[in-house]
């Protein structure tokens, strides 16, 4: 089973950060902005980008940042602040996530708002990019409070967003009822029904069908194809996942299905392994009910950061940034890394799963099924016209595995790792829309 390497050594690569690693505090290196900024700097020099046009692409579009007054349940007045940033308008409506954390910052929602244009070019859907976020404690707050957040919020940047403009989706914290609020309250300063203006919604509003699951849906095709690609049978094919939130869990639910071995499961609060495989759907049932995945019978518990280096086929961290650094990526014992949080590694530790010859398959590619599935859902509210789940995922399947093998062949004929051949795929097109709308006259 164990195998050396699965890239040939034969294969050479030109896309090692120049000596980074030394000049970076931990600090520095866990600024997903700079992150970001990195890859893209690389990937535009190996295209040879035009140097105006690389300006305009490395900043943001538009920023917005709001103070948001909310009436908590306790009487007093508690004051959020938000933030929408538009990174590229060029190639569509802005589109992106919102999420809710005490550690949002600007920086994060800058480099999530790129990363969504670079992802919605890569799968090649007629969007930019954007992202929001809220300066809050979820976990500590009452529906009602995130109701009236979620609405002054959605006031607040309301100008800003709409079906032709910008089209907010559910991330971190956020979920089918908080793009309900959404709609809700964007539809209610139009006077009429919007459904377009968010995605991710409940079916019975104008959601899609398999959008819930599409994230992982997504990230279940690529690891096919990653196998596939590799040599590798599904049997025998262990996984270790961080995060069972939206993505993990149905990515987990996922690969479970397909005959994949889910050996281990990391969380905030603790972690889960088993040798022979944990019984996803037993373990989703156990977190319905106890709300934690700890106490789980049919599972040994683990120390959650060590089963990130545990032996493993495919590792899939899919829960939030900076989970693999310089202190941890040289111990990972996984063949391949399959990114479906938003910048779970550093720039560092990208030089150091090079070396290692782990199979990176990038966020901007793995993760993608979201998205792909929020333009489904976008184009069917547009059209008043919803298609079933068959065909969603249909769709979403060969979306998905056209665009492993467009980054795949790309990385192969340029000679570069996959993160840099998604990058520089993504860049050409939308520079070239960028120039070809002359968006600086
Ligand atoms: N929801 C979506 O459709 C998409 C989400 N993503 C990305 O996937 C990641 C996860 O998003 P969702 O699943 O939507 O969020 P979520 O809020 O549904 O789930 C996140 C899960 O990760 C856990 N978690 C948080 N920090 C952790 C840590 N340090 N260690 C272990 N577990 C931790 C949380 O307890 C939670 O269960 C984020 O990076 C997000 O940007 C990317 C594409 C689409
Ligand atoms: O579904 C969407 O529009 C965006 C999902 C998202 O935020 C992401 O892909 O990171």
């Amino acid at each position: 089973m164990a195998r050396e390497s699965l890239i040939p050594a034969t294969e050479k690569r030109e896309t090692k950060m120049p000596a980074i690693a030394n000049i970076l505090t931990l600090e520095q290196e866990k600024n997903p902005w700079e992150a970001q900024a990195a890859r893209f700097d690389l990937a535009a020099r190996k295209l040879n980008l035009d140097n105006g046009i690389w300006k305009v692409l490395r900043m943001p579009t538009r920023e917005l940042i709001v103070h948001i007054p909310v009436a908590m349940d306790d009487g007093s007045i508690e004051v959020f602040t938000g933030y929408r940033v538009q990174h590229s308008i060029a190639r569509g409506p802005g589109k992106g996530g919102i999420r809710y954390a005490p550690d949002v910052s600007l920086d994060e929602v800058r480099a999530l708002a790129s990363w969504m244009t670079w992802k919605c070019a890569v799968v090649n859907i007629p969007f930019g990019g954007a992202k929001g976020g809220i300066i809050c404690d979820p976990k500590h707050m009452s529906q009602g409070e995130l109701e009236r957040m979620t609405r002054r919020y959605t006031a607040a940047i309301i100008d800003f967003i709409g079906p032709e403009k910008d089209v907010p989706a559910p991330d971190m914290n956020t979920n089918e009822q908080t793009m309900a609020w959404i709609m809700d309250t964007y539809s209610m300063h139009m006077g009429q029904t919007v459904t377009a203006v968010v995605t991710g919604k409940p079916v019975n509003i104008g959601g899609s069908r398999g959008r819930r699951e599409a994230t992982g849906r997504g990230i279940s095709v690529v690891c096919d194809q990653a196998l596939k690609h590799l040599g590798m049978d599904i049997a025998g094919t262990r996984v270790i996942i961080q995060g069972f939130g939206n993505v993990g869990s149905n990515a987990a639910h996922l690969l479970y299905k397909k005959g994949y071995t889910i050996t281990g499961i990391a969380e905030y609060d603790g972690g889960l392994y088993n040798a022979d495989g944990i019984d996803i759907p037993a373990l989703i049932e156990h977190r319905a009910k106890a709300g934690t995945i700890n106490g789980f019978a049919k599972a040994e518990a683990a120390d959650k950061a060590e089963l990130l280096t545990r032996e493993c086929e495919i590792l899939i961290p899919a829960a939030t940034e900076n989970v693999i650094t310089s202190q941890n990526a040289a111990d990972l014992r996984c063949k391949i890394l399959c990114e479906g949080a938003n910048g779970p590694t550093t720039i560092v530790a990208d030089d150091i799963l090079e070396d290692k010859r782990v199979f990176v398959i990038p966020d901007i590619l793995a993760n993608a099924g979201g998205v792909t599935a929020s333009y489904f859902e976008w184009v069917q509210d547009r059209m008043g016209y919803f298609w079933t789940e068959a065909e969603v995922n249909q769709r979403l399947d060969a979306i998905m595995t056209e665009s492993f093998t467009d980054v795949v062949s790309y990385a192969t004929s340029h000679k570069v790792n996959n993160r840099i051949a998604a990058y520089m795929l993504a860049i050409d097109r939308v520079a070239y829309t960028t120039k070809q709308r002359g968006m600086y006259a």
